[in-house]
């Protein structure tokens, strides 16, 4: 029997390809060793003071999650149709890879928040509609508040963000990473850096994110009480080099499936990037000539350049 989403199916060549070669250990997943190390972590206490976010709500928004990626398959594929989502938001695996190495053992839906705004997700599920609001609404506010709190531990009082990061031009999305069968083989989701200012994470209790630090890859210590704070490209230019985009991949596991939530704080097309510090890094770029030459290399190269690509 195959996985859902039909990974064997769909991407048979790669598996009969290395079928027969020796497999190489790529990734240690070892969430108990002494290189656990925790990322940025807002932890959500709620007995003392206001939480960011109620525990509460993370746990509706999982239990929405799990709902949603346990339609069929073909219900998911049509997402457009049967889930009133937006053509393209139901994404899975990764249909450039060449090898198993580049397939990301996941499905996701990737949603702009206007989509999920209630006048406009009329046809959506409503539970999964207003959790979804609910979250965004409660995340996007923390992330605005952190960028600026960033930008003024940078001497940059500023409303930059406020101004140009509106809610409909930041997205969400829900990742699902099914237990898979080739775990030293496969990434859940391949190493990367984040295309915007920064991501807040919430991930399950199972495990998996990694990230580099000192130049070598540290499992991220799982906690669903906890919110991870990814700084993204856009706030590596910006910052000029102070604040780092951080690599992080997803590394799967034989047992149990894994989810996570990620909001992505994202300027408008039009927001023209620049350093506030002089001499800059990187050359003013627009976050639309960002996209574009991102897209552009995955589709040329097969991977992102990212910043390098706009290095004075
Ligand atoms: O699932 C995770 O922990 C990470 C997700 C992620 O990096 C992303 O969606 O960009
Ligand atoms: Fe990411």
């Amino acid at each position: 029997m195959d996985s859902d989403p039909p990974f064997h199916k769909a991407y048979k060549t790669l598996f009969d390809k290395t079928a027969d070669k020796a497999t190489a250990t790529i990734i240690n997943n070892n969430t108990n060793n002494k290189d656990h190390e925790e990322m940025l972590q807002l932890v959500i206490v709620e007995e003392c003071c206001e939480p960011w976010v109620s525990g509460g709500l993370l746990q509706k928004m999982k239990i929405e999650q799990e709902k949603v990626f346990n339609q069929s398959f073909d219900k998911k594929s049509q997402a457009d149709k049967y889930l009133n989502f937006s053509a393209g938001s139901y994404r899975w695996g990764t249909p450039s890879a060449t090898c198993l190495r580049q397939l990301a053992w996941s499905e996701a839906f990737h949603i702009p928040l206007k989509d999920i705004s209630t006048s406009s997700a009329a046809g959506l599920d409503y539970n999964l509609s207003s959790t979804m609001e609910q979250f965004a609404t409660t995340v996007s506010s923390l992330a605005l508040n952190l960028a600026e709190i960033l930008a003024e531990k940078l001497g940059h009082k500023s409303t930059f963000f406020q101004a140009n990061c509106l809610p409909s031009t930041c997205y969400l999305r829900l990742n699902r990473y099914p237990p898979c069968p080739i775990p030293s083989e496969v990434f859940g989701l391949m190493p990367h850096t984040d295309s915007d200012f920064l991501t807040i994470l919430h991930q399950d209790q199972v495990g998996g994110l990694q990230l580099v630090k000192d130049g070598r890859w540290i499992a991220v210590k799982p906690n669903p009480a906890a919110l991870i704070i990814n700084i993204g490209d856009l706030f590596q230019a910006w910052s000029n080099n102070v604040y780092k985009s951080v690599q992080h991949r997803v590394v799967t596991n034989l047992a149990v499936e894994r989810f996570s939530t990620a909001y992505f704080l994202c300027p408008s097309y039009e927001t023209v990037i620049q350093s506030c510090r002089e001499p800059s890094v990187y050359r003013r770029f627009s976050f639309g000539e960002y996209r574009r030459q991102v897209q552009e290399d995955v589709k040329m190269l097969g991977s992102k350049i990212g910043l390098p690509r706009f290095v004075v």
